[in-house]
């Protein structure tokens, strides 16, 4: 067994390993990084690069298929499910450079390939190796929960770990769960040409904004895909029609069953009572994403059991360091956190939705909103389902969410917004160029704005009165 000392021990090498390792290393710390399973993590390998990539593959299918009032003949497109999953694969390999063992051993970053447990509480080992580290951070991620529904251990069914590998196309895909891998796998396996059925015990896309959540479904449902809600998957059996889930309201038969009801956090490998590290969700962390009851232990991510994006796990990475590096205190925020949901329409939200802000703010929240099909852009492009809608108090921005083409970009704005504390001024003073979706957030900001200018009879009483001396 080599023994091993070391400033810094990441246990993970995803989104957030890597994000702290880069930085600690780049920084002249003295770092060992260890994977177990592949290099990048479930962002890269498992998650939103395959996810991605697949969706691009639907987009183009479906484009063929739908080009709109364009001047462009319908063709029927001919998909080659199998040759989509080598996209993924060529995408996969595309990026998986920048988070390769090579690059970090370029850093100078020290990277054993093997499943870590803690020894005690600073020490970790592997089945070759004994890491002792002033700080460890546990970036180990999480992996798709499997629920104990009757039957399904019988079965064979897919989770986001396997989904990106089948290469048969499902003739009709079972989803259990209406989240966001469920949402965004339903649509993409709809578009290329598969039956798809999801199965959601609550509400599909439950933590979005209901509103924008229903445009996204509306135009799924338009496209074929059936969403059974409030039907929680009680039974999951197998016969010679394939698989079929129960649920108290019905059952669904298919060929492929995709199971997306949510994650776990990995710690099952990390023997954590030995290093007096607590868990529940996730590691039990403080604002600092310290261990509640260990000092030299950091989560990062997706372990840390708080929202779980890859931006979060890079913004974690972000708060972590100064505090091993530099000994400095920082705190990890949610209130400017964005994510979106690849669906086309995209949904994308940051900061308090419309709900949360009346609770809080009560009737100092105004809600502003736009729609697409205002901007002559969507308009051109026949992207005009859609809209902004913000939340502000007291002249800024406390929550924003856009349905529509482009969300996920549009969404920015309001993150740079939200996260700086800039006012609604801000947004309408910024001039953008014409014609760009971009506008609809200007718009939305100029809403804010036109009752105070527009219609106001105070400021037409001044005007008036201006008027009437200038030269
Ligand atoms: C289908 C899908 C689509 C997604 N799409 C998006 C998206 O579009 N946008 C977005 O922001 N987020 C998306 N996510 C979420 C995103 O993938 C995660 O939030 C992100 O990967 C978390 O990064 P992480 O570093 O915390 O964990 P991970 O990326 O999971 O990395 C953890 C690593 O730790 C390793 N590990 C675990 N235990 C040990 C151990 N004991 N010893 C050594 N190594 C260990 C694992 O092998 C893994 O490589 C998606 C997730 C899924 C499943
Ligand atoms: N675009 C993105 O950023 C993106 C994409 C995919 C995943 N992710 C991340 O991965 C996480 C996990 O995604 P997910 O979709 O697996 O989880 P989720 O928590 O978003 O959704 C799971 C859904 O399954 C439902 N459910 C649970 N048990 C059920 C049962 N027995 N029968 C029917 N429905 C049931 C829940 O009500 C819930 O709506 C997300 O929360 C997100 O953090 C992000």
């Amino acid at each position: 067994m080599e023994k091993i000392k070391c400033d810094v021990c990441i246990i993970g090498a995803g989104s957030g390993g890597l994000s702290v390792a880069a930085g600690a290393a780049q920084m002249g710390a003295n770092v060992v990084l260890i994977e177990g399973g592949k290099m990048g993590g479930d962002c890269l390998n498992y998650g939103c690069v395959p996810s991605k990539a697949l969706i691009a593959s639907a987009a183009k299918a479906y484009g063929m298929g739908h080009p709109g009032a364009f001047g462009v003949a319908a063709v029927q497109p001919q998909v080659d499910y199998a040759a989509a999953k080598d996209h993924i694969g060529r995408v996969i390999e595309t990026i998986a450079p920048v988070d390769s063992q090579e690059r970090f051993e370029g850093f100078g970053v020290r990277v054993l390939r093997a499943f870590a447990r803690f020894k005690d509480e600073k020490t970790v080992v592997t089945d070759e190796h004994e890491v002792t580290a002033r700080r460890i951070v546990i970036a180990t991620g999480s992996a798709p929960l499997v629920p104990p529904i009757e039957g399904l251990d019988q079965v064979t069914y897919h989770t986001n770990e396997t989904i990106f590998d089948l290469r048969e196309k499902p003739r009709h895909l079972l989803i259990i769960g209406g989240g966001n891998i469920g949402m965004e796998m339903a649509q993409a396996h709809r578009r290329l040409g598969c039956e798809v059925t999801v199965i959601e015990g609550g509400t599909a896309l439950g933590k979005d904004d209901p509103e924008a959540a229903a445009l996204v479904k509306a135009r799924m449902q338009e496209e074929g895909v059936v969403l059974v809600e409030g039907q929680q998957a009680n039974r999951v059996t197998n016969g010679p029609e394939g698989i079929t889930v129960e649920t108290p309201g019905g059952s669904h038969t298919g060929s492929h069953l995709l199971v997306a009801v949510g994650r776990r956090v990995n710690v099952d490998k990390l023997d954590l009572d030995r290093a007096g590290v607590a868990h529940d969700r996730g590691i039990k962390v403080d604002d600092r994403l310290r261990s509640t009851t260990n000092k030299r232990v950091f989560a990062v991510g997706d372990a840390a059991g708080r929202l779980q994006f890859t931006h979060v796990a890079g913004y974690h990475a972000g708060v972590v360091i100064p505090q091993i590096m530099f000994g400095l205190p920082s705190k990890a925020k949610q209130n400017h956190i964005p994510w979106c949901t690849y669906t086309d329409p995209e949904l994308a939200h940051v900061g308090l939705t419309e709900e949360q802000a009346k609770k809080k703010h009560g009737d100092k929240v105004t809600v502003v909103r736009f729609r697409y099909d205002e901007n002559d852009r969507a308009v051109a492009t026949g992207k005009t389902d859609g809209f902004v809608k913000v939340s502000v108090v007291k002249g800024k921005p406390v929550g924003a969410t856009i349905v529509g083409a482009e969300a996920g970009e549009l969404i920015s704005m309001w993150s740079l917004a939200i996260a700086n504390g800039l006012k609604m001024r801000a947004i309408s003073n910024t001039v953008l160029p014409y014609p760009t979706l971009s506008e609809i957030n200007k718009r939305a900001a100029g809403a804010y704005f036109s009752p105070l200018l527009f219609g106001n009879d105070n400021v037409k009483r001044v005007v008036r009165l201006i008027q009437k001396y200038l030269p």
